[in-house]
């Protein structure tokens, strides 16, 4: 059988922008529109509601211009309302050829909001579809509440159906405008109506309340539904609408009837600016485009993908733009190690690719986040660790930073087994350490080299919570050398350097 075409219309910037706090600006309407239709490749979008404000009409005049220029105004469309013309008049000034005009589907919104009677509604959207008409614009058709109407007033649905099988509509739009619906009643309802109505195109429009949208889409499609209303992120009113990544992926993989234009390689990039642009952040585990959805965690998962991807399945990450990754942390094992490493192009050895394992259970367990660009410092830490014998030993320190006081520490270190306290301030927090220092070595008749360089640095692309290296270079009256520390705090990893230089000193 050749599968069915269906469309995609994208209501991001309509629906979408009705996320609480969501405002998209001019500009960023028009970048996301250009996205959606030159790269994602959706059939259609809605980009707005007539007559919301200044704001919006001028959002609304640059995407028209640049349609226009481009040949896609037949795919930009207007909600507008059944206003005696005064959203056709909005919307044809901003430019905009196609409205979705949003009438009643329930006999409870049509009586208790319009305050109409069916006649009544019919014979206004019929003079506001002809109205439209002499204007050059196209008209499709929302049934809002479409879902409850059908529940509860199914008669009113079917009359309003055989009005509109009269009248020069494009599109009949079908909203479960509350996301109310079951899968099972997401097809039955639609089957009946394209059963009866087969010649005439019905959109469906899923909303995510219960977070049924994607099954009832599939369900609606399955039915015989012709075209889908999705945002990027599942952005929408309330808990939003239908998502597009995780829709478009279920279409391509479990329905081979149902064919699409949507270009899944460039979902994660529009995903990702539409996240920027409203502030409205993906969670980590969202389907396709969360940050986490392609990371395994587990040492057993990433153990199975180095034997024979044992863990893959169809939504491989390169379909959509992305790469899969293994996390570090204390559910780790030596495989999510060894895969890190692959891609860094680094080599360990057994028994060192065992020590760098430990080191990096020990760092999940103080809930620390490692990433791929620390290993190397990781693997230079605890290599270098591993290199002399620990005769010396921070046991523990108080390092005090108050405004208005010099900084003090209280410090208690063993040599060769010995215990030695000390108390001491300094200029700064290190300094004070290395004066607690100094005063025990003077009891034991020893100097401590001088510091002569103190390097910090953080793995690249790290924030304020990186692991941090510092790498301090001594000289003493023999020699110069370099130790390095490293941890989540930038003193601490300093006093590891230390520790390890008091190490070296001492025999
Ligand atoms: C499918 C959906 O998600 S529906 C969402 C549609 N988009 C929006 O509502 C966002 C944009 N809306 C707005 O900016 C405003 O609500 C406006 C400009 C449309 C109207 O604003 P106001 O005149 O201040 O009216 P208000 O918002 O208080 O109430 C809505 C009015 O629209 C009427 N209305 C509801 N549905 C429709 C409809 N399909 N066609 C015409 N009027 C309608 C209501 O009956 C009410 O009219 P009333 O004040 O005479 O009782």
């Amino acid at each position: 059988m050749t599968p069915k075409k269906i469309e995609i219309m994208d209501t991001t910037l309509r629906d979408g922008e009705q996320t609480s706090g969501v405002s998209f600006s001019a500009s960023e309407k028009l970048t996301i529109a250009k996205l959606l239709l030159e790269e994602l490749k959706v059939d259609r979008i809605e980009i707005a509601s007539a007559r919301v404000s200044e704001g919006e009409f001028q959002a609304v005049l640059s995407v028209t211009n640049w349609a226009k220029e481009n040949n896609y105004l037949d795919k930009v469309e207007v909600l507008t309302f059944v206003d005696k013309g005064v959203s056709i008049n909005w919307m044809l000034e901003a430019g905009a050829k196609v409205q979705n005009l949003l009438t009643k589907g329930s006999l409870n919104h049509l009586t208790y909001q319009l305050k109409k009677t069916p006649n009544q509604h019919f014979t206004e959207i019929s003079e506001t579809i002809s109205l439209a008409k002499e204007k050059g614009i196209e008209t499709n058709i929302y049934l809002e509440d479409w879902s409850n109407g059908m529940r509860n007033s199914k008669d009113y649905v079917f009359e309003f159906l055989a009005f509109l099988e009269t009248q020069p509509v494009k599109r009949i739009m079908l909203p479960d405008t509350l996301g109310v619906l079951t899968p099972n009643e997401s097809y039955e309802f639609v089957k009946e109506i394209k059963d009866t109505y087969p010649n005439l195109h019905f959109d469906f429009h899923a909303h995510n309340d219960y977070d049924l949208g994607v099954a009832n889409v599939m369900a609606a499609l399955n039915a015989g539904a012709d075209g889908l209303h999705l945002t990027i992120n599942g952005m929408g009113e309330r808990a939003g609408n239908a998502p597009m990544a995780s829709t478009i992926a279920v279409i391509n993989d479990f329905m081979p009837n149902i064919k699409i234009a949507v270009n899944e390689k460039v979902l994660y990039t529009v995903s990702k600016l539409v996240e920027n642009f409203s502030g409205i952040m993906i969670p980590a585990n969202k389907p396709i485009i969360g940050a986490n959805v392609f990371t395994q965690t587990a040492g057993i998962h990433a153990d199975g993908d180095n034997k024979k991807n044992l863990y893959f399945s169809d939504l491989m990450p390169e379909r959509f733009g992305r790469t899969r990754k293994y996390a570090l942390g204390k559910a780790s094992g030596k495989a999510n190690i060894q895969k890190n490493l692959q891609e860094l192009g680094l080599q360990l050895n057994d028994e060192d690719l065992k020590k760098v394992t430990q080191r990096i259970i020990e760092l999940g367990d103080k809930k620390e986040v490692v990433t791929k660009e620390d290993l190397p410092y990781i693997i230079s830490d605890v290599l270098d660790s591993y290199s002399y014998e620990e005769k010396v030993k921070v046991n523990s320190y108080v390092l005090t930073h108050a405004k208005g006081l010099k900084p003090s520490t209280t410090v208690s270190i063993s040599i060769n087994g010995e215990t030695y306290e000390e108390i001491s301030q300094g200029d700064g927090q290190f300094d004070a350490f290395m004066n607690a220092l100094r005063s025990i070595y003077i009891t034991k008749k020893k100097v401590l080299p001088d510091l002569i360089d103190y390097a910090v640095r953080i793995p690249p692309g790290s924030h304020s919570d990186a692991l941090c290296e510092t790498i301090i270079t001594w000289k003493s009256t023999e020699k110069e050398f370099k130790t390095r520390g490293l941890d989540s705090d930038q003193t601490v990893s300093a006093i590891k350097a230390t520790e390890k230089m008091l190490n070296i000193i001492t025999s």
